[in-house]
């Protein structure tokens, strides 16, 4: 059993890691609400605070094994220079200042969440080797904090160890797989092309997985960074998957790829159409041989597995 400190632990993925780990360890939760977790007062210490005011709660990092760092400003687009500056502040300089604190309390290891989105679209598979070339502010201030911490844990007593989790859907989803969902129950799902790029999705359950794995080691995989994924999938399957497991028949709307690489990629409100002709696929060949980890949630499984908390 380890004593770790979970931030950002009553998010989607937060709350679903604190759901597995809760018997198995200590634990100690932060974040801003607790809506999802109060339901384990008592079995954990929960703390209601935030990244920006650390130096007042920083000393129950004392006897901490390992940090799980997720809180973060994600799942919303700045609108300004002023939001983006909020991307940047809460998660490059929370996790510095995270850092820095369990540098302080010799916290032994550090496990940062940060996200496909600092790759860039290509029809290659992507590894942890291939180059990062984030395109939104989220996946550019999560690129910069893994930055920071892959240079600082040369010097550091912490161990850093870096997750990059594919689009992750499941219980309490706000992400695409959620807003792919709802366009199929409105009846109407735009196909771009023939809808046969692919797209990396990651099971909330092969996740918190990933995550036991690592809590659960001996190792602290310092300065390892993990691409985490269940498997790619062709935007025409996923639309296919959901009609399957929802039982709906949604029309499908073809829009010529080239209107969206070339038009709609560069109006606002259409990005995410650009965005959905995309293609993404992970490879977390290195997760295997490292963590251990395997995917165990097919799409149309992890889908069914879902259906009670999606509908
Ligand atoms: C901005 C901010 C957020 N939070 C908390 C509020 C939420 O409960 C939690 C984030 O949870 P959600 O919004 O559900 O996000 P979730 O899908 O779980 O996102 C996770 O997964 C992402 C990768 O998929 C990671 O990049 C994020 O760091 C990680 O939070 O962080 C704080 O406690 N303090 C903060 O300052």
């Amino acid at each position: 059993m380890k004593k770790i400190l979970i931030t950002g632990a009553n998010g989607m993925i937060g709350s679903s890691i604190v759901n597995e780990l809760i018997d198995l360890h200590e634990l100690i939760l932060i974040d801003l609400y607790s809506d999802k977790i109060d339901k384990f007062r008592g079995r954990a210490t929960i703390i209601n605070f935030d990244l920006r005011n650390i130096s007042e709660w920083e000393s129950i990092l004392e006897g901490v094994n390992t940090v799980i760092h997720l809180a973060a400003a994600v799942h919303w687009t700045p609108k300004n220079k002023k939001e983006e500056q909020y991307f940047i502040k809460t998660n490059v300089e929370g996790t510095r200042k995270l850092f820095e604190a369990c540098n302080k309390y010799n916290v032994a290891r550090f496990l940062f969440f940060s996200t496909n989105d600092v790759y860039e679209a290509s029809n290659n598979l992507i590894t942890e080797e291939t180059p990062v070339n984030p395109k939104n502010i989220y996946g550019k201030s999560k690129l910069l904090a893994e930055q920071y911490l892959l240079d600082v844990s040369k010097n550091s007593n912490t161990s850093v160890c870096i997750f990059r989790p594919a689009s992750v859907y499941g219980e309490n989803d706000k992400g695409s797989m959620k807003s792919l969902i709802d366009l199929c129950k409105k009846g109407v799902v735009p196909m771009i092309g023939k809808g046969k790029n692919k797209k990396a999705l990651l099971y909330i359950k092969d996740l918190v997985q990933a995550v036991k794995k690592y809590a659960d080691s001996e190792n602290d995989f310092n300065r390892e960074i993990f691409n985490i994924s269940s498997g790619n999938y062709e935007y025409i399957e996923i639309i296919n998957s959901i009609a399957k497991v929802f039982d709906l028949k949604p029309i499908r709307i073809y829009i010529p790829k080239l209107l969206c690489t070339k038009i709609a990629s560069k109006i606002g409100p259409l990005k995410k159409l650009a965005i959905a002709g995309e293609t993404k696929m992970i490879s977390c060949d290195k997760a295997s041989i490292l963590l251990g980890y395997k995917a165990n949630f097919s799409l149309v499984e992890g889908l069914k597995d879902s259906k009670y908390y999606i509908i």
